[in-house]
């Protein structure tokens, strides 16, 4: 039987002049590869960053250049990777190379060229690399398909030797369609001690992780949790991304006694989509702020394919096709599918007329 990450194909077409059988490329596949190569490579870029230039020194002086270094090149080796293989796909990615320009983005620069070219396969010149890194300017869209890129997810992670991740996503037509996760400090399996994880799912495929320097993919699945009581929840590490007082009152509401787990990143949806975690909640801080595309599209698919549930404080679905940001909703809430409309339920409860 004809099979495709562990899931049945389509169809499996036979060629009855010849009887040889002939195996249809599963949905998205070259893309499925090239994304997770991209991410892998990007990861590595990220992990050399953070080994080399983040020291006690960088931290104490609150000198966030690693992470900037490191966004601009991981953004620079995914948009090239995708630019040879997809040339005519454009690109949302949350960095642009304005910083890098000029005398005053000289040192920075020279630093970001001399990053790609330590971990790439292929050599860039300086002007190849700028030119990658603002491949991510595109606006989104409703129509056509466009990858977004967020190089480190969760900056202020990477910066505390903690959770970040390399998250990529291909969105069709204003549906996100495949997405992939690199997590090089999540634990392969919870309270394991080696870390490092990939996280995949295509639309109808499932999702999928494996150790993030390769190895045999097994499916993942969201918590079968139907009783809010038993539930443990998730929540960004900054009070300034997410609000804990407005969480600690919900999950009051819904009788959750463990205390929440917080992490940076979007390794919150990884934790929702492998069961490790119920309930992700995402609460607005403050009236204007739009998430951004590449903060949620690849949690967004790849929680959906694990059996769990995704939309915003109304539990309207996150909505990517209004360009760079979800214009349309507001903050998130992302849970295990048994009971993601009694905890909207209770967000709406607590939050009240801000959650309109
Ligand atoms: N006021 C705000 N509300 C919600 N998210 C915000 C925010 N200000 C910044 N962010 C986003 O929060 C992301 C990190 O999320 P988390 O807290 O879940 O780790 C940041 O991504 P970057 O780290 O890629 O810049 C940034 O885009
Ligand atoms: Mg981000
Ligand atoms: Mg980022
Ligand atoms: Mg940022």
């Amino acid at each position: 039987m004809a099979r495709y990450a562990g899931r049945k194909l389509a169809s499996e077409q036979v060629n009855q002049s010849t009887r040889r059988i002939s195996i249809p490329l599963a949905y998205l596949a070259n893309e499925r590869q090239v994304a997770i190569q991209a991410v892998e490579q990007a990861s590595k870029l990220c992990q050399a960053v953070f080994n080399r230039l983040v020291t006690s020194e960088t931290l104490t002086k609150k000198d966030k250049s690693p992470v900037t270094i490191a966004d601009f090149g991981a953004q620079a080796v995914v948009n090239a990777i995708l630019a040879e293989h997809f040339p005519a796909d454009p690109i949302v990615g949350e960095e642009d190379s304005k910083d890098l320009q000029g005398d005053a983005g000289k040192e920075m620069r020279n630093k970001v060229v001399d990053l790609v070219n330590s971990v790439g396969d292929r050599p860039m010149s300086e002007a190849e690399v700028l030119q990658a890194i603002d491949r991510g300017q595109y606006a989104g869209g409703a129509t056509g398909r466009h990858w977004t890129l967020d190089p480190i997810d969760g900056t202020k992670g990477f910066l505390r030797g903690e959770q970040y991740a390399v998250c990529l996503a291909l969105i069709v037509d204003g549906q996100v369609r495949l997405g992939v996760l690199g997590c090089p400090n999540l634990e392969q399996k919870q309270g394991s001690e080696s870390k490092g994880v990939l996280m995949v799912a295509v639309d109808g495929q499932g999702a999928f992780q494996r150790a993030l320097d390769g190895g045999a993919e097994t499916p993942i699945r969201a918590s079968s949790v139907s009783d809010t009581t038993q539930a443990a929840f998730c929540e960004s590490v900054e009070s300034g991304h997410t609000s804990h007082g407005d969480s600690e009152r919900i999950s009051a509401l819904l009788g959750i006694t463990k205390a929440p787990v917080r992490m940076d990143s979007q390794c919150k949806y990884a934790a929702v989509a492998r069961g490790n975690a119920d309930v992700y909640l995402r609460l607005p801080t403050r009236a204007d702020y739009e998430e951004k595309i590449w903060d949620h599209a690849a949690g967004n698919v790849i929680v959906r394919e694990a059996g769990g549930r995704v939309g915003d404080i109304t539990g309207k679905p996150l909505d990517f096709s209004h360009g760079r940001t979800l214009a349309q909703n507001r903050g998130v809430v992302a849970t295990s599918a048994g009971i993601f409309d009694q905890v909207v339920g209770a967000v709406q409860n607590v939050l009240g007329s801000k959650a309109v």
